[in-house]
């Protein structure tokens, strides 16, 4: 399902600052060599979570689903001068063509990459965040909520994304509701319900669930 229509998006993204050389070949070189390439955050929403990350200037971001690295290299766009982002991926196969991008990167010295499971990964983490992105399997997505947000800190930020999941969160009459869209259905409630955060759903591409920890 499209959310906005075609022309208006088009538009939007006309009117939206470029992408840099790096994201652009990243976003090229992925459509290319990589399965799945729909994953990656793209121009749009890349550019969203670059000036989301601007206005927050963090010290301490953690992202959950590197994949090729493009929403990574976005959120590093507002990184303080000392600051750090620290992406997870449970996929190895895409750990070389991840590094390669991260390296030619002005960030690289910024950037902690680790290949294993986040829900592995993340209780072993001592860091506060000003900013969380969650962006992985979505059956967990609750899970990571629950993990992350006793790291955030008070004021601080969590994205999730395709939190409405291509439309399958509307429930038609009689639809059989798989696994997934109950996930983000359960993690969308528990978010609004949640009255230790302030949160918005914005219907950007396939929907960002934003809040802010009170
Ligand atoms: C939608 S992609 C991330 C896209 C990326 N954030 C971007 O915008 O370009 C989801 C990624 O989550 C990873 N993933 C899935 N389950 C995971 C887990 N349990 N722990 C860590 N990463 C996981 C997948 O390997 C995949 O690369």
């Amino acid at each position: 399902m499209m959310f906005l229509a075609e022309e208006i998006e088009a538009y939007s993204v006309l009117h939206t600052e470029e992408e840099s050389e790096l994201l652009k070949s990243l976003n090229r070189e992925t459509h290319a060599n990589v399965l799945s390439p729909r994953m990656l955050s793209g121009h749009l929403q890349g550019r969203l979570l670059s000036m989301i990350s601007r206005m927050i200037r963090p010290e301490r971001i953690l992202e959950i689903g590197t994949y090729t690295g493009y929403s990574a290299l976005c959120l590093c766009e507002g990184l303080a001068p000392q600051g750090k982002l620290i992406t997870l991926d449970i996929n190895e196969e895409l750990e070389n063509f991840t590094r390669r991008f991260f390296d030619k990167s002005s960030f690289v010295n910024h950037i902690d990459y680790r290949i294993g499971n986040a829900i592995d990964i993340i209780p072993t983490l001592d860091d506060s965040f000003d900013l969380v992105f969650i962006d992985a399997d979505k059956i967990n997505y609750k899970a990571y909520y629950d993990l992350c947000l006793e790291k955030v800190r008070r004021g601080g930020f969590l994205i999730a994304d395709n939190v409405l999941w291509s439309g399958k969160i509307i429930i038609q009459e009689n639809t059989k509701i798989d696994k997934d869209t109950q996930a983000l259905l359960d993690f969308n409630r528990a978010v609004h319900e949640d009255k230790r955060v302030s949160n918005i759903l914005l219907p950007v591409r396939d929907g960002l669930m934003i809040l802010q920890k009170l």
